[in-house]
């Protein structure tokens, strides 16, 4: 199962969890998060191991800015959580590897998700709140039995050492990975490497 730790901030802290060797790491470059990382600290982003993906997360950011710090920053992957069309999402396909997230709620309508077939490479599957993501909260998992595509996802929202067990007794075909986020954070931003260090190893495990 791929891993995907999300919202870094501090440089110390960005070396302290690439240290755990995560698939992706995640840097919230949308301003109205308290995750939001106003200036990305290029020589660490640098320094990151191949290996660990550099993910930028966006909502309903212009195309032009997401390419610019695509060549800034060396993004291997964005992330976005807004209402980005399939095109969109393509569009940037030439680029980097592209993941959509959707809010899940119980009335989730799996259908809207055909147009993206074959735009995106990745869904995220998040828990629909009023904001647009990083709320840490969970939504019912087993309505992930409805979706029968074969666009690869990650499981978001609210995921932490209580339930991480849980969710890997999800076999759905399709599941392809887990996002961390605030619920492995001592501050926003700001991630608790000893407890990531347990997630990792329970994961990993067979
Ligand atoms: O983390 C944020 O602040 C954030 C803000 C805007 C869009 C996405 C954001 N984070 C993503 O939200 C999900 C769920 O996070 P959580 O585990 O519920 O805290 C995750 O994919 C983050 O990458």
């Amino acid at each position: 199962m791929k891993i995907k730790v999300c919202g870094m901030k501090s440089p110390d802290n960005i070396k302290e969890v690439a240290s755990l060797t995560p698939d992706y790491m995640g840097f919230i470059c949308y301003d109205l998060s308290p995750r939001f990382i106003a200036a990305l600290p290029s020589d660490v982003l640098e320094a990151l191991p191949e290996s660990i993906y550099k993910t930028a997360v966006f909502v309903n950011e212009s195309v032009d800015k997401i390419r610019l710090l695509i060549q800034q920053f060396g993004f291997n992957a964005v992330q976005l959580h807004g209402n980005e069309s399939p095109e969109f999402c393509n569009a940037l396909r030439d680029q980097v590897t592209v993941f959509k997230a959707f809010g899940v709620d119980d009335q989730f309508d799996f259908s809207q998700l055909d147009a993206y077939m074959g735009y995106v490479d990745y869904f995220m599957f998040d828990t629909k709140t009023e904001g647009h993501g990083g709320s840490g909260k969970t939504f019912n998992w087993d309505i992930l039995n409805n979706y029968h595509g074969e666009v690869p996802f990650f499981i978001c929202g609210g995921l932490s050492l209580e339930n991480i067990e849980k969710v890997k007794e999800i076999k759905h075909p399709a599941f392809y990975g887990v996002d961390l986020n605030s619920r492995f954070e001592t501050e926003p931003g700001m991630k608790n490497t000893q407890q990531l260090r347990e997630a990792f190893t329970l994961l990993r495990a067979n």
